[in-house]
């Protein structure tokens, strides 16, 4: 019986070593291994309990205590691994549910990401009885504002609405204590910054920030002195990126042409759980859909360009399992939670190693399997080495016996 203790207790010890080669943290930083052990209050804990957290992961072990005492932190762990359920814990910790004010902002991406946030903080906050809302492009102006005019703790939104709610003074910022910036990389970079930094200007001046994303390149780092103090960091080295339970082929297709083939080829495989294929362009995404039916294939497709009515609608079909392929674009790289997706076909290789990693990681979720599939075109290899290189990995050609992988 004290053996089996003892080695239950070296397990654990095993795994917080193996964690702590992983990461490259703020000197001093502790991991905690269980949530009890945070400081989490109560009915949070019975929230996180509820949602079928048990352990919290290696990320969650390192960042959350900091977060919900206050300090500054950027945190980057692996795809999947518990990034932004963190974030919704942590706002529920931090946030007083006795008040009617917005005291916690989380700025996302996509409309899509910033309401799977949202539904997740309502779900762990269930039991302090957060109030948490999604303020995001696509949505009634109406609906917002009068949502905004009852009681909000939480708002989790796209820049672009979330400055417009601030600028007609719907969003009410005075005591916003805690800004978080998901998908941190992508939100710093020129598409978003500019909106980001109009939405910073109009909140207090004593805030906390949090940058959360898998993939920080190094430029961010030289803009966070801008607007975060000391912060705490936690952080993955590149050649440590990749989930080591998503497994990464390519198939070689020789021209663009052939790779329709290729996907029909791989049909079978690809419908045995949920499969999501990527496209470069929205152009793109509705031709493949369209030569897909064509061919008696039932594939979702979702893109930017696209009304918001039908986006939920396709998001709902694919979550529920209504269809289990879907076709789209970067829209749906980071971020985006579908546990059973195991599938993911890069139709065309994407323009940067970052995608590349939030891409794939749309499979392999939380430890599960995940396969990733490379269309190679004869010109591409050039692009697939550079990834390699990137991340210290091999991607090999697809294997006959490639379902058994799943
Ligand atoms: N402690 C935990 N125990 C069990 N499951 C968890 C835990 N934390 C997160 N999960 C589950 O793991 C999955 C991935 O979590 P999440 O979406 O937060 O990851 P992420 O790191 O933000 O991913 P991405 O890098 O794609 O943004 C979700 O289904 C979530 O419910």
């Amino acid at each position: 019986m004290v053996a089996t203790v003892d080695n239950h207790r070296r397990g654990q010890q095993t795994q917080k070593e193996d964690d702590n080669l992983l990461f490259e943290t703020t000197p001093g930083l502790e991991a905690v291994m269980s949530f009890e052990q945070m400081g989490i209050n109560h009915d949070v804990l019975r929230g996180i309990h509820s949602y079928g957290f048990e352990k919290p992961s290696s990320i969650q072990q390192r960042a959350i205590v900091p977060i919900i005492s206050g300090r500054d932190v950027i945190a980057q762990a692996q795809s999947g691994t518990g990034k932004t359920s963190m974030i919704a814990l942590c706002v529920c910790q931090v946030v007083d549910t006795s008040s009617r004010e917005v005291q916690a902002l989380i700025l996302s991406p996509t409309r899509e990401l910033a309401s799977q946030t949202e539904k997740v903080t309502l779900a762990i906050g269930d039991y302090i009885n957060v109030q948490a809302y999604a303020c995001i492009g696509g949505k009634s102006i109406g609906q917002d504002i009068k949502k905004l005019k009852n009681e909000v703790h939480v708002v989790s939104g796209t820049p672009g609405r979330v400055f417009d709610m601030i600028k007609r003074s719907e969003l009410r910022t005075k005591s916003i204590k805690l800004l978080v910036l998901d998908e941190s990389d992508e939100m710093l970079s020129r598409g978003f910054k500019d909106k980001i930094y109009d939405v910073y200007r109009c909140l207090p001046p004593l805030l906390q920030v949090v940058l959360i994303s898998a993939t920080l390149p190094h430029e961010i780092f030289e803009i966070t002195g801008k607007f975060m103090v000391d912060p705490v960091k936690i952080l993955v080295r590149r050649d440590e990126l990749t989930v080591e339970g998503i497994k990464q082929f390519y198939v070689a297709v020789e021209k663009e042409e052939w790779k329709f083939d290729a996907l029909c080829d791989l049909y079978d495989t690809l419908t045995i759980r949920k499969a999501v294929i990527f496209c470069n362009t929205k152009k793109k995404v509705d031709w493949l859909t369209e030569k897909m039916r064509n061919e008696n294939f039932t594939p979702s497709s979702m893109h930017g360009d696209m009304r918001q009515k039908e986006r939920d609608a396709v998001m709902a079909e694919f979550r529920s399992g209504a269809t289990r392929l879907l076709i789209t674009t970067d829209i749906w790289a980071r971020g985006i939670d579908v546990q059973q997706v195991s599938l993911v076909v890069n139709y065309d290789l994407p323009n940067n190693p970052e995608i590349y990693i939030h891409r794939i990681g749309r499979s392999g979720r939380f430890g599960r399997k995940g396969l990733a599939i490379n269309f190679l075109r004869k010109g591409d290899t050039k692009i697939l080495r550079s990834i390699e290189k990137y991340y210290s990995i091999k991607i090999d050609e697809m294997p006959e016996n490639v379902e058994d992988l799943l």
